[in-house]
């Protein structure tokens, strides 16, 4: 076995910032190929991978937005009042044959073909029905409508033959819905993605197992696989492996023979016992390792070669450090992005939030700091953020009471009390 030992950290060895790392990721990884087709019930949240063109206009007529009476815009009058006589209905369903002619309304339902010729429809409650002589009519007075309102327009939602929605969407409720309004029942999707997950390290001990003196329990794999599960992934759980080489490069080889990407925790640092990146820069690649910003420092990131597969592309690995806050921040920083375009997805920037910080925070430029917050609205209408506690990197707690990270930037120093800070929101993250 070839010496793996961990490299020394050498004095001004450089350090990535977070954007030049996001980038390297970005321009490394290509998307997946292989795709599949779904029962449209079986795609919520999978990527669809051609756009779904619609066969029809939607909706296919126009039609009535309101209970109401359908009528001639030219009718409205500018002053008073105007009364017209209701000549016929027509409920949602119907096919209209009628006729209306000028000073003349249909009684309509939301959703019914609008008649040809009527161009407006006043809801019910805004005018007044009564009858002259046999005939019913209705009182409109002059400003509660104007021409054209209330008419829904044949393919305003989606017209024929367009995109209706276009791949590489993670497709959400409201996708299949309008999938479900064109009678479309299959899609077409990327396979989904494969993902490895193991965490390093001699003193984790699993669920159930007992714990001695000197051992704590994984948590790393617990998060990382429930935040993959979120994503929509295959999750491929490889346990826990130990820090001996030689048990890490048979976990490695059993991961990449599966899996798209290999996450791993802990064994990134210049510990003794830290063999991820010698194993990384053997069976593959290193494309860079230490990003300038706290937490998260130790990463790693590169190709593992797939040797003797048919799949060419390489499966991606990403060594998160071993503290529990910092594994989490650098997934959502790093992994979470690079695992959707991998799966085909059009990667989409998070929505970042300014607020006004509460406290005072001590930062100096040349690194990203990614701080805990609770994110809450101000009775002015603003957002303000407060930090959830000490931000020690292996304090999980005040990353279960945070809602956001508070991400002060590279080049940011000292935060003052009341300074607005760039903040993620997780609901956006996971
Ligand atoms: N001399 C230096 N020491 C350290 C440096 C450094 O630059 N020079 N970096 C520090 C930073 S920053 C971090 S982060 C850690 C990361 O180190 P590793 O990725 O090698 O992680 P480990 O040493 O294996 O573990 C660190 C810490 O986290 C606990 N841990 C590990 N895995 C898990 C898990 N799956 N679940 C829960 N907790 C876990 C582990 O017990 C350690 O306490 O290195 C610093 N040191
Ligand atoms: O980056 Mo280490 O990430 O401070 O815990």
């Amino acid at each position: 076995m070839p010496e793996l030992g961990p490299s020394p950290l050498i004095a001004g060895d450089t350090h990535l910032s977070v954007a030049d790392a996001r980038s390297a990721i970005a321009a490394a990884i290509r998307p997946i190929t292989r795709t599949q087709t779904v029962p449209l019930m079986q795609a919520l949240g999978r990527v669809l991978a051609a756009d779904v063109i619609s066969p029809i206009d939607v909706p296919a007529h126009d039609n009535s937005a309101m209970d109401g009476y359908a009528l001639h815009g030219a009718d409205l009058p500018a002053a008073g009042s105007v009364r017209l006589r209701v000549v016929g209905t027509v409920h949602a369903g119907d096919v209209p044959t009628l006729q209306a002619q000028a000073g003349e309304c249909v009684r309509i339902m939301t959703g019914a073909v609008m008649p040809a010729g009527l161009d407006s429809v006043v809801p019910q409650e805004l005018c007044r029905r009564t009858t002259d002589g046999e005939h019913a009519v209705i009182e409109i007075d002059a400003g509660v409508l104007r021409p054209g309102e209330n008419r829904r327009f044949r393919g305003e939602d989606l017209a024929q033959g367009r995109p209706a929605v276009q791949a590489g969407r993670v497709l959400r409720p409201a996708d299949i819905g309008l999938i479900a309004s064109l009678g479309v029942a299959e899609v077409t999707v990327f396979r989904r993605l494969r993902v490895a997950v193991f965490s390093t390290g001699n003193e984790l001990r699993d669920l159930g197992e007992p714990l001695p003196a000197g051992c704590i329990h994984d948590s790393n794999r617990y998060s990382l696989m429930s935040a993959l599960q979120r994503l929509g992934v295959e999750v491929i759980d490889l346990g826990l492996v130990r820090d001996d080489p030689a048990a890490l490069e048979a976990t490695l080889h059993q991961a990449v023979a599966q899996a798209d990407a290999v996450i791993t925790s802990g064994g990134v640092s210049v510990g003794d016992a830290d063999y991820t990146r010698g194993l990384l820069a053997r069976l593959g690649e290193v494309a860079f390792w230490k990003v300038a910003m706290r937490p998260g420092r130790p990463f790693a990131f590169g190709p593992l070669r797939r040797d003797g597969a048919t799949d060419p592309a390489p499966s991606w690995l990403f060594a998160l450090p071993g503290n529990p806050v910092a594994s989490l921040v650098t997934y959502y920083a790093f992994v979470r992005e690079a695992l959707l375009t991998l799966g085909g997805a059009s990667a989409e920037p998070l929505p970042v939030l300014q607020a006004r910080c509460a406290t005072a925070i001590r930062k100096r430029p040349g690194r990203t700091e990614f701080q805990r917050g609770r994110v809450h609205r101000d009775a002015d209408g603003g957002w303000s953020v407060r930090l959830t506690g000490s931000q020690g990197a292996g304090i999980l707690r005040s990353m279960c009471e945070a809602n956001a990270l508070v991400v002060l930037g590279h080049e940011q120093g000292p935060v003052a009390a009341g300074d607005r800070v760039d903040v993620w929101l997780f609901d956006g993250l996971v």
